[in-house]
């Protein structure tokens, strides 16, 4: 957006919108006044004063940074160069996160300091919900570079800035962040935004060179000396020749949108398919190839096979040795480690990994490092949850298709999740969930090694490591015929289950790495009366819910506090640890029943553990009403809480 308003016009706009409390139609550009309409939509007030931004404290914007860690990496270059044709004019450059929040800033002193009190300083944000019509926010909100000068700022506090700023794509466009130059209203530039665009488009091209390693990269342009300028084309192919990514310039020469990016194929374009390509590369490798688009158009292209295609990297290949990523999650457990050791020795070999075990023991975060330890780590991760996705979903999210398959598709088709998985690994999680039909169109990708998307009579083939995970047995499963019997034995090539937190002997060891892991930086300890109580739960969400417990009591720190204690719990959480201890405690449950009250007492306790909690099941399992089974639970409750029987709770808890 490169504003037009003229001054006059722009100052009787502003007029209306402070009296008026109303956006003016036709007096400043469209796109000004979508930016002001969304702002007073917000509940933004022209002259008012910020409510309450949300801008991130030391740590948030640490993890946020470390989040965006190779976009800092990239832009930060591109920045200091910027800066340095703008270093004239009191300006700051700034690059914020896609949810508009400042990451990393780079400018002026004296003019830093200034912007700082309008909170251009990394951890605020400047998403126009927060503070109106920016460059920042609005070039966000309209995905197009923009530039935003004093009094179009809808907050009039900002009216001294002038600012420009241009979204970073990723190759299948979507927003990675945004680069802007703000300076002073007086200091504006007619050249800024062309300047930040085409930083933009610098930071663009390195994300996407470095981050084409399973891809074969074709460097375009008209002119055999465009190619390598930041003018260039940067199209992404895959192995069997798919366009499946591209910087804008590279969409623009093809003639293609970021939508049919994954659903047409090189020769669909071009008059030479990806072998062809690579087979003329070879002969010449140094010189721009002389190309033509099917519409006649000349062009010139320099195709880069990364040299970690997937094409190289068959089973037998020799892999780096394999970092292991299983052993930094191994905190002690003999069970745990006898899994993570016999899974180690599958890595790379064409056997299939199923983990079991109860919901929450950590099974993706098994698996995730499982392929982080084997020789497809730099190949992709695709996990896919298949008891939370809509039946009538994972078919077209699985095996993906082609474009106009079927009513209510994207209108460009679909790559599929399986062969966005090809090289590297594909972790199908609830497996056990997945309807039969599906079970064995999945067991034929499987046996064939190749998808057939929805729509298509084109086989295409994929290569991926498998690991499913299932909370279900899924022998049971098959054996009461819910689960293909052919499809158990070829996903089970190796079965580890991993036990649950109340079976785990490492206790300790695990909830300090999960402290660590909440709060790196400072050396979180649990009270030792606390861990005890905690090691004794019977943890039914197991190692999810422990470490949503820590998060949680983690919250409730001051800054000079390192021990977690009884009261950094939280309320419910703290109640039910102080039931189910009650429920343990030796009076109660040590020595064997002496009376009939006892015993009945003693039923209750072991149905309500077998059943985990669920009181209609225990209910039936005793025979007796819910009402009465409640009415039995108050009871207790009574007794527990009567003068003879009463301890602090911190007392009972901690088993004192
Ligand atoms: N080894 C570990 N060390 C520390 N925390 C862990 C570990 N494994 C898992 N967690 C914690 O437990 C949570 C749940 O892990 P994960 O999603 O892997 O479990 P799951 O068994 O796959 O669960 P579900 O069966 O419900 O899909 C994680 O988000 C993490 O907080």
């Amino acid at each position: 957006m490169r504003s037009t308003s003229t001054s006059v016009a722009l100052r009787q706009a502003r007029q209306h919108l402070l009296e008026s409390g109303q956006c003016p139609i036709g007096l400043v550009d469209e796109r000004l006044a979508r930016s002001w309409q969304r702002s007073l939509d917000s509940g933004l007030l022209p002259t008012g004063r910020l409510g309450n931004p949300d801008n991130l404290e030391h740590q948030a914007l640490r993890q946020l940074r470390g989040h965006h860690q190779e976009l800092l990496a990239h832009s930060r270059p591109v920045m200091e160069y910027l800066f340095e044709q703008v270093r004239d004019s009191q300006s700051v450059v700034v690059l914020a996160s896609p949810c508009g929040t400042l990451v990393d800033t780079c400018g002026d002193a004296y003019f830093l300091g200034k912007a700082e009190r309008v909170a251009l300083s990394s951890g605020a944000s400047w998403h126009e919900k927060q503070r109106g019509t920016n460059a920042i926010g609005t070039a966000l909100a309209e995905m197009a570079p923009v530039e935003v000068h004093g009094a179009e700022h809808f907050l009039e506090r900002n009216g001294f800035l002038t600012c420009a700023a241009a979204p970073i794509l990723s190759a299948t466009g979507q927003i990675l962040g945004i680069l802007d130059i703000s300076s002073e209203h007086s200091r504006g530039n007619p050249h800024t935004l062309g300047l930040v665009s085409t930083a933009a488009h610098m930071i663009e091209n390195r994300l996407l060179v470095s981050g084409s390693q399973r891809h074969v990269r074709l460097h375009l342009h008209t002119h055999p000396e465009g190619i390598g300028t930041v003018a260039e084309g940067i199209a992404l192919v895959s192995e069997d020749g798919w366009v499946v990514g591209g910087n804008r310039s590279a969409l623009a020469l093809l003639r293609i949108s970021v939508a049919q990016l994954g659903s047409i194929s090189l020769d669909q374009i071009l008059n030479v398919d990806l072998q062809e390509l690579l087979a003329r590369h070879h002969r010449r490798p140094d010189a721009p190839l002389s190309l033509r688009r099917h519409d006649g158009a000349p062009l010139f292209g320099l195709p880069v096979p990364d040299k970690r295609t997937v094409r190289t990297l068959p089973p037998s290949a020799p892999a780096r040795l394999p970092e292991d990523a299983l052993a930094q999650l191994d905190t002690g457990d003999a069970r745990w480690r006898a899994a993570a050791a016999k899974t180690r020795r599958i890595l790379g070999k064409p056997i299939a990994l199923l983990i079991q075990g109860e919901s929450g023991v950590g099974k993706e975060w098994f698996a995730r490092s499982a392929h982080q330890s084997g020789p497809r780590r730099d190949g992709p991760f695709i996990a896919i949850n298949c008891a939370a996705m809509p039946e009538s979903l994972i078919e077209s999210e699985l095996f993906g298709y082609s474009p106009g398959a079927f009513t209510g598709g994207r209108r460009e088709g679909r790559l599929g999740l399986l062969r966005e998985a090809h090289g590297g690994t594909l972790f199908l999680d609830e497996i056990g969930d997945m309807p039969l039909a599906l079970q064995t169109r999945l067991l034929r990708v499987l046996q064939e090694r190749q998808v057939v998307p929805l729509g298509s009579a084109q086989p295409v083939a994929v290569d991926f490591a498998l690991i499913c995970a299932s909370n279900r047995k899924l022998r049971e499963e098959a054996e009461q015929g819910r689960f293909r019997t052919d499809l158990y034995y070829r996903i089970n090539g190796l079965a580890v289950e991993l036990p649950p937190l109340r079976e785990r002997t490492d206790f300790e060891a695990l909830s300090q790495r999960m402290l660590q892991d909440i709060e790196p930086a400072r050396h979180l300890r649990l009270d030792p009366s606390l861990m005890a109580a905690l090691e004794k739960y019977r943890w039914p969400g197991n190692l999810r819910q422990c470490a949503s417990v820590l998060r949680t009591a983690c919250a409730m720190l001051d800054a000079h506090e390192e021990m977690v204690e009884w009261h950094h719990l939280s309320d419910d959480f703290l109640e039910e640890l102080q039931s189910a201890d009650r429920f343990s405690t030796p009076s109660t449950t040590e020595r064997p029943p002496q009376n009939l009250d006892e015993l009945s007492q003693s039923a209750i306790q072991q149905a309500l553990e077998s059943c985990r909690g669920n009181m209609s099941h225990a209910a039936r399992t005793l025979g007796i009403s819910r009402q009465t089974l409640y009415r039995k639970l108050a009871l207790r409750k009574e007794r527990l809480a009567a003068p003879d029987v009463q301890h602090s709770a911190r007392g009972l808890l901690s088993g004192r």
